[in-house]
This record gives structure tokens, C-alpha cells and sequence, in this order.
């Protein structure tokens, strides 16, 4: 089969807002948003087909495109090779030169509008670039572990290097241990890392940098105004943690962990079948151990997540560091 080759351009403007279009009647997808452009024509490069395609479509100038993603995506009536670029700067006042209707949208607002199904991969892409890097995430749960090893473990993981923590609090803590992991989300934000907080309403008044929500919480319609993530398990929850504008999706069990031994894990072909469709970047948790980090990110996944792999070690600092050595050798 023949593969018609596509350049479509993301516009960003200077707050990180995205430029989607809508596809009008008589073409193919009508009603559906996506990222202005159009087939390449004979002869032309995809760079030149992009130039042409954003004066006939919106009637802007380009003036830089950098090549982001090339994705092969077969539809009912044609397969595409579609070229991405970003586009940051360009000429003119963007506008449906067509006569179609445009939104700039932040690239976690545009999963709940009808899009093309090939752009999903992209949204989640622009978004995977907004996560903490490295993308290890620790899982921490003072519930599960005295507070002043947790407390160790904690530190120990930010002397690492760890950039990402989750702090898990199912259940109301003592005015002490409170006082406690206050100062540790304080010196979390200190150290250049990102807090998540997955807590139940009201938030306490801990530093963070947003909020984590449980399958239940999202399910009982919780959207806080702050950036959020979601716990997920399989493509409904995915889906609907997008729709609802999640940034992310921590999505489990990838392998079989002790924790939840009766539960079976995605294993990493399904996962990677979920990565394909997912409009939001997915962490893999679920039995991870440091050496199995590659295998988990040769499923497409954005970044791993681990709970007791590091708060249980022996020495904390030396097992964050070889989780970090995937992103760091
Ligand atoms: N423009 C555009 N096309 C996309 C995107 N994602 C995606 O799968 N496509 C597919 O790429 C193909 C190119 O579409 P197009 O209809 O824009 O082509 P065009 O501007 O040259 O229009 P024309 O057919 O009127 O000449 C379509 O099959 C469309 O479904 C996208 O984000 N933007
Ligand atoms: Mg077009």
C-alpha cells in the first residue's frame, strides 16, 4: 500500500498553548481537531510542504520548524506518514484561513475534544517533556514504614538525585508525623524535585508541586484546578484520566508484584499496546526492579514509578542511584 506522506505543524505560543484545528465538511474526519497541515505534494520536501500548507490553512509564516515526530498511522481509507514539527515562531496572526474554526489550547486541555487518533501519541509527547527528569517517580507511603526510616529513606533518595515523589497519605497522620513530611515536601522543592500529593480533601497545607488522584477519586469526579496525575489499570481509566485533563497516568501492575500478588500484570506487550493509544505519557508501576527498568522502558512508557524498591532498601541512596543510572550511565 502506498503511504501518503503528511507535514503538520504544533504551534506553541509563548504561555505553552497549543494550536489545534478543526477538519472541516468534505474532507476526510470532518468534526475531528487537529494540528494544521496537509499532504506533501510531488516533489516537495515535508519542511516545504509545512511552510505551504500553514499559509494556505492559517495564514502564517513560518520562520522556524523543528522536526519533532515521524509516526506511520494507517486509517480505514489511507496510510499516512505523518512529519511533525514544533513551531515556535512564524509570521502573522494565526486564523482559519478556510474558513475553520482554531483553538489554542495547553496540551493537557486538548484530550477532551474529538481528536484524530494519530494526534494522541503527539499530545502525550508534548506532555511526557513537562515531567520530571529523570522520570523515576518514588512512591512514598508513611503508613508503610516508621517515619524516622521513611524520613531516612526519603532524604537519602533526594541526596540521589531523585527528582519526582508521590506522597501517598490514605490516612490522616498525627500532628507530629504531619509536621514531618511538611518539611520534607519543603525540602523536596528545595532540592529542584516535583511533589505530587495523594491525598484525600481537604489538602493539607504541605509545599507541593500538584496532586496525585487514586482511581476513586478521579471516578468520583475530583479535577483540581493544580496540575494532577492519576492512578490508572487499563484504557478506560486511561482514557477517561485524559479526557479529565490528567498530565499523566501512573498505570500498573506491569509486572507482578509482592503487594498485590493476586492481581495479574499487564505484562509489557499489553502496556505498550496501551502506550500507542494513550494521549497522556504512562509510568510504569508494578514489581519494578532496577534491572528491570529497560525492559519497562522499551514499552513505550515515560518513566517508571517505584514504592518499595527504594523506601525498603538497605541503603536508599545507593538503590536510587542505580534506578537513576538508566537516565544518567
Ligand atoms: N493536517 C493533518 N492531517 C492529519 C493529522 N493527523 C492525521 O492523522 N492526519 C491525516 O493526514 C492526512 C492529510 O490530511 P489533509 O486532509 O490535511 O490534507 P490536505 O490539507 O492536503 O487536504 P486536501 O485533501 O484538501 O488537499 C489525512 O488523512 C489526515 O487524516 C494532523 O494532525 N493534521
Ligand atoms: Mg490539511
Amino acid at each position: 500500500m502506498t503511504v501518503v506522506p503528511v507535514a503538520t505543524g504544533i504551534l506553541e505560543d509563548e504561555n505553552g498553548r497549543l494550536l489545534i484545528s478543526l477538519r472541516p465538511e468534505g474532507k476526510p474526519w470532518p468534526g475531528f481537531w487537529e494540528f494544521p497541515g496537509g499532504k506533501v505534494d510531488p516533489g516537495e520536501t515535508p519542511e516545504e510542504a509545512l511552510h505551504r500548507e500553514l499559509w494556505e490553512e492559517i495564514g502564517i509564516r513560518v520562520q522556524d520548524a523543528e522536526p519533532f515526530r515521524t509516526l506511520d498511522y494507517t486509517y480505514p481509507e489511507r496510510t499516512v506518514r505523518l512529519h511533525f514539527y514544533r513551531v515556535r515562531r512564524w509570521d502573522g496572526a494565526a486564523h482559519g484561513k478556510e474558513g475553520q474554526q482554531i483553538r489554542w489550547l495547553y496540551p493537557w486541555e486538548i484530550p477532551a475534544l474529538e481528536c484524530l487518533p494519530a494526534n494522541l501519541r503527539m499530545t502525550a509527547a508534548v506532555l511526557e517533556e513537562s515531567l520530571p527528569h529523570p522520570p523515576l517517580c518514588l512512591i512514598v507511603d508513611p503508613a508503610r514504614v516508621e517515619p524516622q526510616a521513611f524520613a531516612h529513606a526519603w532524604r537519602e533518595a533526594l541526596r540521589a538525585g531523585l527528582q519526582w515523589v508521590i506522597l501517598r497519605c490514605k490516612s490522616a497522620v498525627d500532628e507530629e508525623s504531619a509536621k514531618l513530611l511538611k518539611s520534607l515536601c519543603a525540602e523536596s522543592l528545595a532540592a529542584g524535585a516535583q511533589v505530587w500529593l495523594n491525598h484525600a480533601e481537604p489538602l493539607p497545607d504541605w509545599p507541593h508541586s500538584g496532586r496525585h488522584l487514586t482511581q476513586s477519586q478521579l471516578e468520583a469526579g475530583l479535577r483540581p484546578s493544580e496540575p494532577f496525575g492519576a492512578s490508572c489499570h487499563n484504557a478506560g481509566e486511561i482514557h477517561q484520566a485524559a479526557q479529565a485533563g490528567a498530565r499523566y497516568a501512573l498505570l500498573s501492575p506491569l509486572f507482578s508484584t509482592r503487594s498485590h500478588p493476586d492481581t495479574l500484570p499487564l505484562g509489557e506487550k499489553a502496556f505498550a499496546e496501551l502506550v500507542e493509544t494513550s494521549a497522556i505519557p504512562l509510568i510504569a508501576l508494578g514489581g519494578l526492579s532496577v534491572e528491570r527498568v529497560p525492559a519497562a522502558m522499551a514499552t513505550g512508557a515515560s518513566g517508571v514509578a517505584i514504592l518499595s524498591g527504594i523506601l525498603d532498601a538497605p541503603d536508599p541512596f545507593v538503590t536510587t542511584s542505580d534506578f537513576l543510572r538508566y537516565w544518567r550511565p
